[in-house]
C-alpha cells in the first residue's frame, strides 16, 4: 500500500523539499519578500487567521493594513501568511488581503487543513501554527501574532490543545505575542510549552506572563528579556544552536491600552460559559468567543486587540 502512495506521489511530481524552498506550483513566496531575504534584510512573518476568523469586516482588512504599513515604516518587509486557491503564499498583494478579508468561505488552516486546502484548491487564513510552517520554509525566523492558541478550559477532560503548541515544540521560529487570552487556561498552556522545550520568555522589567488583554496573567515566564538587543541574542541563540523547537516573545499590552480589562474578563466568562452550554467544539471555540466577548463589550475587546497588534509590531521594529 504505501509503495502506491509512493507511487502515485512520483506521478503527482512531489518536489523535494530544496527545490520548492521559495517557488512552486504550491508555495509562493511575494518577490518583495524573496528580495528581502536574499538580501539579508529583515522580514516579519504575520498571520491570517485573524484576518478571515479573529475580526470582523472591515476592522479585518485595515488592521491587516496598518500592521503590514508598521512593519514597513521601521525598515522591515511584511510577509502576511496566506492559502488562496490552493496556494500557500508567504507575503500577499493588496487583493490578496482584500479577498482574504471578505471571503466567508475561507478555511482556517492550521498544520492539519494544510494538506485539505492544497489538494482542493481553498483558501484560507493561516494560524499560528500554519503560519509558522510557511514562514519557516520561507527562512524568515519572526513571526509576529496577537494570541497564540493554547490548552482550552477544562483541556484536562476535552483534550482540546491548540496545534500552535506542538508547532511551537517542532518548529524554530520565534513567535512574538501578547501571550495567551484568558479564554483559555494559561497555566496548563505554560506547562505544555515547557514539555515542548518551548522557550518562553517576556519582554519587559518583569517576568510576568501577559494575559492578551492585560499585563498579568498570575503566571510567570521562566525568563524576561529587557531591550530588542536581548531579544535578538536570543532568537539568535536559538537559531545558531540548530534547536528544531520555536521561541515565544511575550510582550504584554501596555498599561494605559489595558484599562478596559476587568470589562473584557468578565465578557471573556460568560462567552466561556456560553460556548459550553451551546456544545461548541474544536475549532470554532476560539472564533465564538472572540466575537462574543466583541459584542458583550460592545467593541472594547476589538478595539484593545487593535491596539495591541499596533503597539506589538512597534515594539518588535525598535
Ligand atoms: O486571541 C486570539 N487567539 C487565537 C487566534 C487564532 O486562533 C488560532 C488558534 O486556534 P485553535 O485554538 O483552534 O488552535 C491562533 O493560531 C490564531 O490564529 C485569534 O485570532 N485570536
Amino acid at each position: 500500500m504505501l509503495g502506491r502512495v509512493s507511487t502515485f506521489l512520483q506521478r503527482c511530481g512531489v518536489p523535494t523539499f530544496h527545490r520548492c524552498r521559495t517557488h512552486d506550483s504550491l508555495f509562493n513566496v511575494h518577490p518583495s519578500v524573496s528580495e528581502a531575504l536574499a538580501e539579508n534584510k529583515p522580514v516579519v512573518a504575520l498571520e491570517s487567521t485573524i484576518i478571515t476568523h479573529g475580526m470582523p469586516y472591515p476592522q479585518n482588512l485595515s488592521t491587516a493594513e496598518e500592521v503590514e504599513a508598521i512593519v514597513r515604516a521601521h525598515g522591515a518587509t511584511p510577509a502576511t501568511v496566506g492559502v488562496l486557491q490552493g496556494r500557500l503564499h508567504v507575503g500577499l498583494t493588496q487583493e490578496q488581503l482584500h479577498f482574504l478579508s471578505h471571503d466567508n468561505a475561507s478555511l482556517k488552516v492550521s498544520r492539519r487543513d494544510l494538506p485539505y486546502a492544497i489538494s482542493k484548491g481553498l483558501s484560507g487564513g493561516t494560524t499560528v501554527s500554519g503560519t509558522m510552517i510557511a514562514a519557516h520554509r520561507a527562512g524568515i525566523p519572526v513571526f509576529v501574532t496577537g494570541g497564540i492558541g493554547g490548552v482550552h478550559r477544562d483541556g484536562e477532560n476535552s483534550m482540546d490543545v491548540s496545534a500552535d503548541l506542538t508547532e511551537l515544540g517542532r518548529t524554530p521560529i520565534a513567535v512574538v505575542s501578547a501571550g495567551v487570552k484568558s479564554i483559555l487556561d494559561i497555566g496548563r498552556t505554560l506547562e505544555f510549552l515547557e514539555t515542548q522545550g518551548v522557550c518562553v520568555t517576556t519582554f519587559g522589567k518583569s517576568k510576568d506572563f501577559p494575559a492578551f488583554f492585560s499585563p498579568h496573567s498570575g503566571f510567570s515566564s521562566p525568563y524576561n528579556v529587557t531591550d530588542a538587543k536581548e531579544a535578538a541574542e536570543l532568537i539568535a541563540g536559538m537559531l545558531s544552536l540548530g534547536l528544531q523547537s520555536g521561541l515565544l516573545l511575550a510582550v504584554p499590552i501596555p498599561e494605559e491600552h489595558s484599562a478596559s480589562g476587568q470589562l473584557i474578563q468578565e465578557a471573556v466568562c460568560t462567552a466561556v460559559a456560553e460556548a459550553s452550554e451551546k456544545g461548541i467544539r474544536g475549532r470554532d471555540v476560539t472564533p465564538f468567543i472572540l466575537q462574543r466577548v466583541s459584542e458583550l463589550t460592545r467593541g472594547e475587546s476589538l478595539k484593545a486587540s487593535i491596539l495591541l497588534l499596533i503597539s506589538e509590531n512597534e515594539i518588535r521594529n525598535v
